[in-house]
């Protein structure tokens, strides 16, 4: 192995790492070829630093010289062991489950399709006048990207007769739930995009729905076309958004296939390490799909590999709360942009490229922070020899982490109404995060959901981790009561219990 000897300038090379290789062995990757670039100090001329243009940056000591077909090669075997794990974790859904899927799509087109007609025929259109309803997928669905457990994100598109208040929410609802497949069934109408909810053959499915002013809306309607699009509601227009958000992201990324196994490991980092689900203040699927497409963009050539170990470095020193957005050559349009700003602030990327939706609090940001650093430092070495992907996706050791929990416990006498109960509460908890954050609270609401079986009552219960020494944190009642003021105002249902109660770690259940 060559030395460089002591206190001859060479050359000087800025660097934050100096690392003396006099003893190094030669690593992996490298070949024993002269460096010509040498020496970061006038001092310790034997340091010296030499970063390549690869992904990830190496270093290299004196008198080696990567072998770019070794680094090709490790970044293979790294994507190999990748497509490995997924195949592991059961990460794309089975043929039989696809099949599933695709047969319930096809049910519930036909059942459009009866509805329409039935709909035309209560509001007198003439009998030659031919209508039509169709359905659009999104979502992660859409995307290609779901998992065993992902809902099916379908949107309902019908003409302009077709009204939601009545003929969507109650004849197509009454339509349903006669049904033998559907069960759970559950209307959404107060939100941004209202929607039903219900399982289709035991898969989760939300259908929001868009009118449009046609008479017949053909089965392969092109969404993006103006034509379609003029004078709609504004509610149908946000209920079209993803769908045009989805199709724009299939446009944009240059390799789908990679493109959708980097989201699919992503979803499942977010998941095993606590940072998804928008309702807790962390990622939705479409704040994922945005970033995972944006670093799609800027590499195109780049390996599965090298796209997940990008994506923790660009996030993970991104100067947020610059924005992020997809190129697609066009700006937002000035004044027609809802600017809601949060911590992590994503663009849509279809017009008027509103940012989605957040709840991201100040807490939640460090939490999501603190996950992209640690991917980063896991990711970022590529000649990492004992580097196995089963630790970047280790579960959040949320017992290790925090000696105590605030525990927040919903339930209802009725098991048909906890769904509804529970889904109500969660869609305010975002008050609740704020309110503790004001406590000056460091705590980490864990999206996971629990069933506590020493109760009788269907129930669902949440821990969320606080940080040692927050000991002022006396005043969980005062807390729930607030929170429960705020979460019976306005519920339609008869409402359930909530207790909020602080928990020590050990009393938390074996499964969490
Ligand atoms: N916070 C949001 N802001 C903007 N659009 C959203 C938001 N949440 C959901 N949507 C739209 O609804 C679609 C479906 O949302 P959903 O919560 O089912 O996530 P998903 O991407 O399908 O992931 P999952 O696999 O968890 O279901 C998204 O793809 C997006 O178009
Ligand atoms: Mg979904
Ligand atoms: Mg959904």
């Amino acid at each position: 192995m060559a030395h460089a000897q002591p206190n001859r300038r060479i050359a000087i090379v800025p660097g934050p790492q100096f690392i003396d290789y006099r003893t190094v062995i030669p690593p992996v990757g490298f070949s024993p070829a002269p460096v010509n670039i040498i020496s970061p100090s006038f001092h310790h001329v034997h340091q010296v630093e030499v970063l390549v243009p690869f992904n990830p940056p190496v270093l290299a000591p004196v008198g080696y010289t990567l072998n770019p077909a070794i680094l090709i090669r490790m970044d293979e075997e790294r994507t190999q062991s990748l497509f490995q794990f997924m195949v592991n974790e059961g990460l794309v859904p089975s043929p039989e489950e696809e099949m599933k899927r695709k047969d319930a799509i096809a049910k519930l087109k036909q059942m459009l399709l009866t509805w329409i007609k039935k709909v035309a025929w209560k509001r007198r259109l003439p009998k030659h006048q031919r209508t039509c309803a169709t359905i659009l997928t999104y979502g992660s669905y859409g995307l290609g990207v779901h998992g065993s457990d992902s809902d099916i994100d379908a949107l309902c598109v019908g003409p302009w007769f077709a009204t939601m208040e009545e003929d969507f929410f109650i004849d197509l609802r009454n339509m349903l739930q006669s049904r033998r497949e559907v069960s759970e069934i559950h209307c959404v109408k107060d939100a941004k995009v209202p929607l039903m909810r219900f399982k289709f053959d035991g898969i989760s499915i939300d259908l929001p729905y868009a009118r449009l002013k046609v008479l017949y809306v053909p089965e392969n309607i092109d969404i993006l076309n103006p034509f379609f699009l003029r004078n709609i509601d504004e509610i149908s227009w946000r209920s079209l958004s993803g769908v045009r958000a989805n199709i724009r992201i299939l446009q944009l990324v240059p390799n789908l296939e990679n493109f959708q196994s980097m989201l699919r490991c992503l979803k499942l980092w977010a998941r095993k390490r606590g940072v998804y689900g928008n309702l807790l203040g962390f990622f939705g699927g479409v704040h994922l799909a945005i970033l995972a497409a944006f670093v799609c963009q800027r590499h195109p050539n780049a390996s599965v590999n090298a796209l997940i170990s990008k994506f923790f470095e660009s996030f993970a020193f991104w100067p947020w709360p610059t924005p992020v957005m997809l190129q697609d050559g066009m700006m937002p349009m000035v004044g027609n942009v809802a600017e809601i700003r949060s911590f992590m602030p994503i663009r849509l990327p279809c017009s008027p490229f509103e940012f989605c939706h957040s709840n991201i609090t100040r807490r939640t940001f460090q939490r999501i922070r603190a996950e992209f650093l640690r991917g980063h430092a896991m990711t970022r070495d590529l000649l990492r020899t004992n580097f196995v992907w089963n630790s970047l996706f280790q579960p959040f050791p949320y017992t290790k982490k925090y000696p105590r929990f605030v525990r927040i416990f919903l339930s209802t006498s009725d098991q048909n109404e906890l769904g509804d109960w529970v889904g109500w509460v969660k869609s305010r908890f975002r008050s609740l995060l704020v309110k503790l954050e004001e406590e000056q609270s460091i705590y980490d609401p864990n999206p996971s959901e629990y069933v506590d079986p020493d109760v009788a009552e269907p129930n669902i219960v949440f821990f969320w981790g606080l940080q040692p020494g927050q000991s002022s944190f006396t005043d969980i009642e005062s807390i729930g009561k607030s929170f429960m003021k705020n979460i019976n105002n306005g519920y339609e249902g008869s409402c359930g219990r909530i207790e909020l109660s602080i928990v020590e770690a050990s009393q938390l259940p074996k499964n969490a």
